[in-house]
């Protein structure tokens, strides 16, 4: 079983992040971690704190001479804004700086401050922003190595920024991996438009989301389980990509189009040829049938809401007067869609890493490899 967990608040020193379960003797780059990051970091309508923060991960614990062990690795990013925010955030001594008070539509703000009894929505900003994202990061970059030393790979590139969409059925899903641009889109012209409409939201004071798709390839036949709920993989992936910031709704294959087109235009029908064995033409399935991977790519696509904090401010209430006020205009993002499109295929590498362990189990990693070698022969599969 693979599991993680992070730590650190946006503007404390650092966040943490302990990755259990990787199994040992798995090379890792820590270059392509800090890649990954600087990734995250990109995007037109990013906000003043990229521009301070050049994030890399220390390899505190689980690695030695670019090997696991087989122990918990920890990755450390340190945060750079920290030396701004020193007295704000001391762990020890006086109260330093105002309170923020005013609530922020569409945040952790209101409901943070009830459930745990507090009086100043830092203490809940901070953790809830998603300067964690650099955390999920570390973490996925890690799970993408493993996944793939096994021929698994996991890319993700931003299909539609504030409804201007690129073309879903011209997508040309050879150019995903070594697209480098800076909005993680694959169509220079999208792109192009899909820049001018920050620049005009930017302008106007206002914010936009956005959806992006994450694949990955060389997927193993049978990940996860059709037994029980949670073994469903399925529904794991779609947690994994609903449990990042601002991500509000997940499409896996052609979902949405389910709702409108007979079984007959839908299903993935099979064929057999003696080199391919069983195969489909179509891929409508996104990959999962039963709550299992089939073989073919694994296709979602995840929706963001427009951030939240908006520079012409929406109307709220301030908590220690119950005044209505407009909400606090915190230094922020225009819009982050690409940058979450490179935590999506992070956190969606964690959760195939995690179910391929689940199939093939082993702390070692010729274990696995030989596990997978079995399993193929069973099948028939070269
Ligand atoms: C990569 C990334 C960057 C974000 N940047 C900002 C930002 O600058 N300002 C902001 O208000 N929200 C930003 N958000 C969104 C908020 O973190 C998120 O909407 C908020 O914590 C409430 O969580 P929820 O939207 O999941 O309900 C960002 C989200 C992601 C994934
Ligand atoms: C720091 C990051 O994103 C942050 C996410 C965020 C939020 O509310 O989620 C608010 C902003 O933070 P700040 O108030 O420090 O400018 C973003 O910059 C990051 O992506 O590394």
């Amino acid at each position: 079983m693979l599991r993680f967990l992070t730590a650190g608040e946006s503007h404390g020193q650092c966040l943490t992040a302990i990755l259990e379960g990787i199994p040992a003797g798995l090379q890792v780059d820590a270059d392509e971690i800090n890649k990954k990051l600087a990734r995250r970091q990109m995007g037109y309508g990013r906000g003043g704190r990229m521009k301070i923060e050049t994030d890399k991960a220390d390899i505190l614990s689980g690695i030695r001479f670019n090997e696991t062990m087989g122990d918990p690795i920890t990755l450390q990013i340190k945060n750079r804004d920290w030396g701004n925010w020193i007295k704000k955030m001391s762990v020890k001594g006086e109260p330093f700086g105002d309170k923020v008070t005013a609530a922020r539509p569409g945040h952790a703000d209101l409901v943070g401050i009830h459930k745990y009894d507090r009086t100043d929505i830092r203490d809940i900003l901070e953790r809830a922003s998603a300067r964690e994202t650099a955390a999920k990061v570390a973490v996925g970059a890690v799970c993408q190595q493993f996944l793939q030393s096994l021929g698994i790979s996991v890319f993700s590139h931003v299909v539609n920024i504030g409804g201007v969409e690129i073309d879903r059925h011209s997508i040309d899903y050879t150019k995903i991996a070594d697209n480098t641009s800076d909005l993680n889109c694959i169509d220079a012209a999208a792109e192009e438009k899909m820049r001018q409409k920050i620049r005009d939201a930017g302008q106007s004071g206002d914010t936009l989301g956005g959806m992006f798709e994450v694949i990955t390839t060389g997927v193993p036949e049978g990940l996860g389980s059709h037994i029980q709920w949670d073994k469903r993989l399925d529904g794991r992936l779609a947690q994994a990509l609903m449990s990042i910031q601002a991500i509000k709704a997940v499409e896996i294959g052609d979902g949405l189009a389910y709702a409108y087109n007979p079984g007959s235009k839908m299903h993935d029908e099979m064929f057999y040829d003696e080199n391919k064995q069983v195969y489909r033409k179509t891929n409508h399935a996104g990959g999962l049938e039963g709550g299992m991977t089939n073989g073919e790519n694994i296709i979602l696509r995840a929706v963001m809401k427009p951030i939240p904090t908006l520079m012409a401010p929406l109307h709220s209430i301030d908590i220690k007067d119950k005044k209505e006020v407009l909400a606090s205009t915190e230094r922020s993002d225009i819009c982050a869609v690409a940058a979450a499109s490179i935590v999506g295929a992070a956190m969606i590498a964690y959760a195939v890493a995690d179910a391929v362990l689940e199939q093939f189990g082993g702390h070692a990693m010729n274990d696995i490899r030989s596990s997978i070698e079995n399993y193929n022969k069973r099948l028939g599969k070269k």
